[in-house]
């Protein structure tokens, strides 16, 4: 059969593994699809010494590759907004089928991206942008395509994940993990948009419209990153049962659809609360199925491979059907989009809390601060007020029942006015995950 070609533009950490994983695979790859998968073509700045590319025609030009008649499926992995949307636009234009890694393009500008290519009657293919190797985005728009999706929860930044087990199991400081996992090739270019939440909710993004079949609504995401978590926080969760793990979250409610990225504290007998390190998981709650969850590697150079590879798998597979009869990319039919599902704003979302507050060791302070949350409607599950020892200020932490968002806001902000409480209340959302 007619081998399909492929050209790889950017040859760094995803890069180089995809090029090794289709040299070192070819024959078991080739068993599977039917046909051989060649790399015609890298658009490379510059060599990768992790990649040995003897025989594959390598142009410093990466739109090289995108104009190339030979190749079938260009796959972008030079990551950001503008040239990726301008190389990806390209390629559609041209007629060529898209893999990407790039959950920051699809996110913001896969709206657009989807349009053209769906014109074109071409692919675009992202597995490897949500949770590096697990098959999530096949498993949800493919594997739960019979349910009525309520919820999905995930660990899906391998970097932030890393960094908060070393600092609990090690205590090791922030910017050194931070700097390993940049070393192991996990963290973004940036990597504020790893400890600060954007990748992860870039991510979100993707699985709330694959998993609900809304439009990708990524500036209607709330975001928050890990940077504020403190080695306390993190004691004071075990010892109340819990374990405090960055999570997406994608819930649909009778009001609209939450969209969160942000620390929450699980309680330590759920399996998510358990995945450590790198390791990505993702829980997704259809009505058919109840619960389940997808795990394994969330970053790295052959994990993502294994995911941009098995995209170019199921492109030469389908490459000869027509357009109507493939999977769509959002999972959903492009005019069965729902594009009046609401995302709701913050404000309106119910959670349980955990707070954390520096009071001045005073008689009735504790009373004050129940006072506040009380009037707010907001009741109180938990307190631990540890004794004060050589300094004067005490920390008292309080666990709530459910609340809006807006009603803890107030309240956060009234107790921060008391003059017997020093600095900012520290506030953790707490996710039970049981339905
Ligand atoms: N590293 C990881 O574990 C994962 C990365 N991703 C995504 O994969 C994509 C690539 O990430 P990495 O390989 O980690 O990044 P990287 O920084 O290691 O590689 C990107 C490569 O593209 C090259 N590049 C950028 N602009 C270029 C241009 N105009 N012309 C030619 N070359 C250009 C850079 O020189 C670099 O070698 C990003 O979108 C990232 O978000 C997704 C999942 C996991
Ligand atoms: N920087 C990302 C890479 C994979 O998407 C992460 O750490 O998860
Ligand atoms: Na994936």
């Amino acid at each position: 059969m007619k081998p399909v070609k492929v050209g790889v533009c950017g040859l760094g950490t995803v890069g180089s593994g995809t090029v090794n994983v289709l040299h070192r695979n070819a024959e078991e790859i080739a068993r599977r699809t039917g046909r051989p998968i060649i790399v015609e073509q890298i658009g490379a700045r510059r060599d990768n010494a992790n990649c040995d590319t003897t025989g594959i025609n390598v142009t410093r030009d990466i739109f090289d590759v995108v104009n190339n008649p030979e190749i079938d499926i260009v796959v972008e992995l030079i990551g950001g907004y503008d040239i990726a949307r301008e190389l990806v636009m390209k390629a559609i234009e041209n007629g060529k089928h898209v893999v990407t890694a790039n959950k920051a393009l699809i996110a913001v500008h896969g709206n657009e991206i989807f349009e053209a290519a769906r014109a074109k009657g071409v692919v675009v293919a992202f597995e490897a942008a949500v949770a590096g190797g697990i098959p999530v985005i096949k498993g949800i728009r493919e594997g739960l395509a019979a349910n009525n999706i309520s919820w999905l929860a995930g660990i899906i930044n391998g970097t932030g994940n890393y960094i908060m087990t070393q600092m609990r199991d090690y205590g090791r400081d922030f910017d050194d993990v931070l700097k390993e996992a940049q070393a192991l090739g996990y963290a973004e270019a940036d990597p504020t948009f790893d400890v600060e939440g954007i990748d992860a909710a870039h991510k979100l993004t993707i699985l709330a419209s694959v998993a609900f079949g809304i439009p990708l609504q990524f500036d209607k995401a709330y975001t928050e990153g890990i940077t504020k978590i403190t080695p306390l926080d993190i004691v004071q969760a075990d010892e109340l049962g819990y374990i405090i793990k960055h999570l997406g979250i994608a819930r649909r409610t009778q009001s609209g659809v939450e969209l969160r990225v942000h620390p929450t504290l699980i309680p330590k007998s759920r399996l998510i609360a358990n995945v450590h390190g790198v390791l990505n998981a993702v829980m997704v709650h259809g009505d058919a199925v109840g619960p389940t969850m997808y795990y394994g590697p969330g970053a790295g150079a052959e994990p993502t491979a294994s995911s941009v590879v098995a995209d170019i798998v199921d492109i030469s597979r389908n490459i000869s059907a027509d357009y109507s009869d493939r999977v769509p990319p959002l999972a959903f039919a492009q005019d069965a989009l729902d594009n009046n599902a609401e995302i709701l704003s913050m404000d309106e979302v119910n959670t349980a809390y955990y707070l954390r507050i520096q009071a001045v060791d005073r008689p009735g302070v504790l009373a004050r601060v129940a006072t506040i949350l009380s009037e707010k409607g907001i009741s109180i599950e938990a307190i631990i007020q540890k004794e004060a020892k050589e300094s004067e200020l005490v920390p008292i932490i309080l666990m709530t029942h459910q609340a809006k968002e807006k009603q803890m806001n107030e309240a956060i902000r009234e107790i921060e006015s008391l003059s017997d409480i020093c600095g900012d209340v520290i506030r953790i959302r707490v996710e039970s995950l049981d339905n």
